[in-house]
């Protein structure tokens, strides 16, 4: 086994986060998806557990990899872009796989538009960081690694 012993987090991003350092960088900032991984796993790394990344434009594959971080997950870290507005599915799996969650967004949804106020998924998240720019990602990964290790 290697340093992670079996730790593994899922980090989830959803639509159009492929477009990170493109899109609307006065809201999103300049950094890139391939930015926003090399932190978390640098992170990750610094405490000895693993990451696996996904970023899917399609609902059904962000659920797809949530169920099956039950196989070999320890956590999950998700910013479910837009979905995060609409999904009563995307929280349905959230809730279904029984994982620590936390969600992340990286502008603060609560500045913003009064459609981006709620998330469906908040409720069945252990933390939720917003407006922390991609260092969110860094947070929700200490955080994550934190409670595994008070946990073994
Ligand atoms: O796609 C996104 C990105 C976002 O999740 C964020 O990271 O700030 C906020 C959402 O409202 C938006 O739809």
């Amino acid at each position: 086994m290697d340093s992670s012993d079996g730790r593994t987090i899922l980090v989830v991003n959803g639509p159009n986060l492929n477009l990170l350092g493109t899109r609307e960088p006065a809201t999103y900032g300049s950094a890139t998806l391939a930015d926003v991984e090399r932190d978390a796993e640098a992170a990750a790394t610094r405490h000895g557990v693993a990451c696996r990344f996904v970023q899917s434009n399609h609902v059904g594959e962000l659920i797809d990899a949530i169920h099956e971080a039950r196989d070999d997950c320890s956590g999950i870290v998700i910013n479910a872009g837009g979905y995060t507005h609409t999904s009563v599915a995307l929280r349905d799996a959230i809730a279904a796989v029984a994982l620590p969650t936390i969600e992340v967004h990286i502008s603060n949804v609560h500045k913003r538009e009064d459609f981006r106020h709620h998330s469906y998924l908040s409720a069945v998240c252990e933390a939720v960081i917003v407006g922390a720019g991609i260092h969110g990602y860094v947070l929700a990964i200490d955080h994550l690694a934190q409670r595994l290790s008070e946990q073994s």
